[in-house]
Formats: structure tokens, sequence, C-alpha cells
């Protein structure tokens, strides 16, 4: 079935993950794991340091092997694509990776046109029309289109990098750790961004994040990874009323109690 018109619910499904098992040799770092992404949504991953987050984000983006499993996205399986199929998919997703990742020899504009250059045969002139607009789209100043990354803030690389990662219009952007790196205000103005983009041009967002102003400012679902699979996976309500350790220092430590503080005490 094509999994895109298959919904949960009301809910469109463009990313389904089953029984994902990923290993390097050694013992798996993922084991029988099962994720779905639903249509429209921001979903937080979360998960200790070394559980196997970058190792996710990585095998759905086809850059590691699995061992076993099944990914679907956009409705199509990855084991039965044909190079067209995989060139379509590659077309529909963005990647925020983390710090950033832009080429240090070029500028901001033809940063962003990386990955047009690399999908599409366009003329310069449009390829320039259509940068400048990506570039005032995540709110940079027009004249940060002829910098070079050395020359920009911390925020201001974020921003060109989810410039890049919007450069081919995708209908999903995965981002790790968008707002590391960033002052409290810098991060809340990234977060409010990344919202807006969500309602107004329909993005789905997959976002790796250790930031728990994030998972409650903009998440409308969070995804716990513990023991090599997602160990819950809900609303933070839900989160925070789940019984296992780690979740409830994560989520009832004491860096969270000021942000969650009101859900703690409906407790
Ligand atoms: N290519 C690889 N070869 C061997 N081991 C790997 C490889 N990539 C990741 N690992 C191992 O997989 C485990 C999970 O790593 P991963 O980077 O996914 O963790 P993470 O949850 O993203 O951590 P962090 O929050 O610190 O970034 C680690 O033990 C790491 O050493």
């Amino acid at each position: 079935m094509d999994i895109e018109q298959q919904s949960q619910g009301d809910r469109d499904t463009v990313l389904s993950v089953r029984d994902l098992t990923v290993g390097f040799g050694g013992p798996t770092v993922l084991e029988n794991l099962d994720l779905d992404v639903y249509r429209g949504e921001i979903l937080g991953f979360v998960g200790g340091s070394g559980t196997g987050k970058s190792v996710l984000m990585r095998t759905v983006l086809r850059l590691n092997q699995r061992q076993a499993g099944t990914i679907n996205i956009f409705g199509k399986d990855f084991d039965h694509l044909s190079y067209e199929e995989r060139l379509a998919i590659d077309m529909r997703i963005g990647v925020l990776f983390q710090h950033g990742a832009l080429f240090s020899g070029l500028t901001v504009l033809e940063n962003v046109q990386v990955p047009m250059r690399e999908y599409l045969d366009l003329p310069k002139k449009l390829m320039d029309d259509l940068a400048r607009l990506k570039i005032e789209m995540v709110g940079l100043r027009p004249e940060a289109a002829e910098r070079y990354p050395s020359e920009l803030s911390g925020g201001m690389i974020k921003r060109a990098a989810l410039a890049r990662a919007l450069s081919l219009d995708p209908d999903l952007v995965f981002l790790d750790e968008p707002t590391s790196g960033l002052d409290p205000i810098g991060a809340a103005e990234f977060d409010e961004l990344i919202a807006r983009l969500r309602d107004t041009l329909g993005l789905t967002v997959y976002m790796v994040t250790h930031d728990l102003d994030s998972l409650h400012a903009v998440c409308d679902r969070i995804a716990v990874l513990g023991k090599k699979r997602v160990l819950v996976e809900g609303t933070l309500d839900k989160l925070l009323a789940f019984d296992d350790p780690w979740v409830q220092s994560y989520f009832r430590g004491k860096r969270s109690r000021a942000i969650f503080g009101a859900g703690q005490n409906s407790q």
C-alpha cells in the first residue's frame, strides 16, 4: 500500500520505520526499532549521548547500512527503489547537519545553491533568485548572501544551513541539534522560525535535539531513544508520566523543572 495515502487516524505517515536493526560489527546500536513520522508535524527526537540518534538519522538518509528492518519514506520501500525513485526521494528531503556543515570556501548564496547544482539544471539567474528567496525566508539580510561562513555568527550559520536544507523545497527536513551552540534568545528565535516555516510551507520536521526549550516550545510529539529502540513517543504530558529512570530524570530533572514546571505539578 502507498504509505503516503495510508493514515493512522487522520494522519498521513511520511516516514515509517519497522524492526530496524543497525550495528557496525560489534554490539548492535539499534535493535527492532519502530518509528512513524506524520505529515506536517514537528517531531522532537531525544536520547542520551551515544544512544544512536545520529545513526538512526543517517540510516534513514541511506548513509548507513542496516542489518534488518524496513524503511518506507513517502510511500516507497527503501528495498525496492529504482535510481530515479532514489533521486526523487532525495530531492524531497532537506538536512541540516549538526554545526551547520557549510562549505567554507563558498559564499552563503553558493552554499544554498549546492543542492540545486547537484539535482537541477537551472539557469544561473534563476538559481540566484531562488537562493536569495531562501536566504530571505530564513530571516537573513540580503547582504548575507555574499558572505563566507567564517564571516557569520553562529545563529547566521544555522540560518544559512537551514536555507540550504530548504533549497529544493523539501517536504521533510531533518535537523540535527539545530539550536546547539546558540544563546537562549537565538535558540528561541530559531525555534520560532522552524515553527513558522512548518506552518507556511507545510513542512514535516524531524528534529534531533537536547534543547528542552525547543521540545516544549515547538515539538508536537517527542520520541525517546533508549535500549536501542524508541522507548516511548507521544506528547510531553505522556512522557512526563512515563515510568523510566532516564525519561524521568531527563524530563523531571532540575534543568527541566523551570520549563515543564506546570506539567510537573499536574502529575
Ligand atoms: N560508522 C560507525 N562505525 C562504528 N560505530 C559507529 C559508527 N557510527 C556510530 N557508531 C557508534 O554508534 C553509537 C551511537 O552513535 P550516535 O552518534 O548515533 O549517538 P548519538 O545518540 O547521536 O549521540 P550524541 O547525542 O552524543 O550525538 C556510538 O557508540 C557510536 O560510536
